[in-house]
């Protein structure tokens, strides 16, 4: 397994001076409802700015909901949810956020630079940006290591090269949090490391935070820190060094196990104590 910075390394940029930059996300009692289901009860956690945060769980468990929810496009959230220092969906927040969904979402007929030309233009309009969006297109295409391909048509790719397509769409304009919705999904072994090396440089190099979900968990080895959620909760927000240590576990997927099965406890004593106070 590839060795990935320790949480201490390429310290984040806050803590500036007296005036410490705000985290990338806050939220506190964080509930989101989806028809008449609670989906999301209660969370509460931090994501620290320059860091690749993992949200990770089983399928269903509600991580592409708070995704939408930190991105501004779910409906029904109540409870706090501040992102970047403002609260999730606010307009200032548009174009400081990047977010990828699980489908890649890319036209088929147009190539790689006439993709990002289309997007480049929504988020930074007008003939006199027209030489900025130029550099900014070539910045992202070589970011996503897709500099021979930018003349291909984007539905000649294979699934990973448009997968990366759509993750140089979310960097146009340099966002400040990335939020990532398993991308690594359905990717073979080599483009996920590829992918993952590619999340580690952006953190990296251009500070930017990275939340990136996944419902596989090998890959939590490759974050700096870890939300585990698990049926609309957050089981952990750690590191996965912290999380080993704590659980006296090997691996993560080890450390997720023994969490589930204390919350199965925990809840089981609730239930039987409220039996017998009935
Ligand atoms: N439109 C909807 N109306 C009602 N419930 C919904 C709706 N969409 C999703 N849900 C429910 O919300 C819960 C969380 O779904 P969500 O897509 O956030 O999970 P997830 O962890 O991202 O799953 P996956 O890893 O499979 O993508 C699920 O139990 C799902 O059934």
């Amino acid at each position: 397994m590839m060795n990935y910075p320790p949480d201490h390394a390429s310290r984040p940029p806050e803590g500036r001076g007296d005036d410490p930059a705000p985290p990338a996300v806050h939220a506190e009692n964080l509930t989101v409802t989806r028809g008449t289901r609670t989906v999301l009860r209660g969370l509460g956690f931090t994501v620290p700015r320059g860091r690749i945060t993992g949200l990770l769980g089983p399928s269903g468990c509600g991580k592409s909901t708070l995704m939408r929810a930190i991105v501004g496009t779910q409906a029904k959230v109540a409870g706090t949810l501040d992102v970047l220092g403002r609260p999730a969906g606010h307009p200032a927040l548009r174009t400081r956020i990047g977010y990828v969904t699980q489908a890649p979402s890319v036209f088929d007929d147009l190539t790689v630079r006439q993709n990002l030309d289309y997007f480049a233009e929504i988020l930074d309009p007008g003939r006199a940006a027209a030489a900025h969006r130029r550099e900014d297109v070539t910045r992202v295409i070589a970011d996503v290591d897709l500099t021979g391909h930018a003349d291909a048509l984007a539905g000649n790719l294979s699934g990973g090269q448009r997968s990366r397509v759509s993750l140089a769409v979310a960097l146009l304009g340099a966002p400040e949090l990335l939020v990532l919705d398993e991308p690594t999904v359905g990717l073979d072994p080599v483009l996920r490391r590829d992918l993952w090396t590619l999340f580690h440089s952006i953190a990296a190099d251009r500070g930017a935070t990275i939340l990136v979900s996944s419902h596989v968990m090998d890959e939590a080895e490759r974050c700096h820190r870890l939300l585990l959620m698990r049926e609309g909760e957050v089981l952990a927000d750690d590191t996965p060094d912290a999380l080993r240590t704590r659980t006296g576990s090997e691996t993560v997927e080890e450390a997720f196990l023994r969490l589930v099965d204390d919350a199965k406890a925990k809840a089981r004593t609730a239930a039987r104590t409220k039996e017998t106070t009935r």
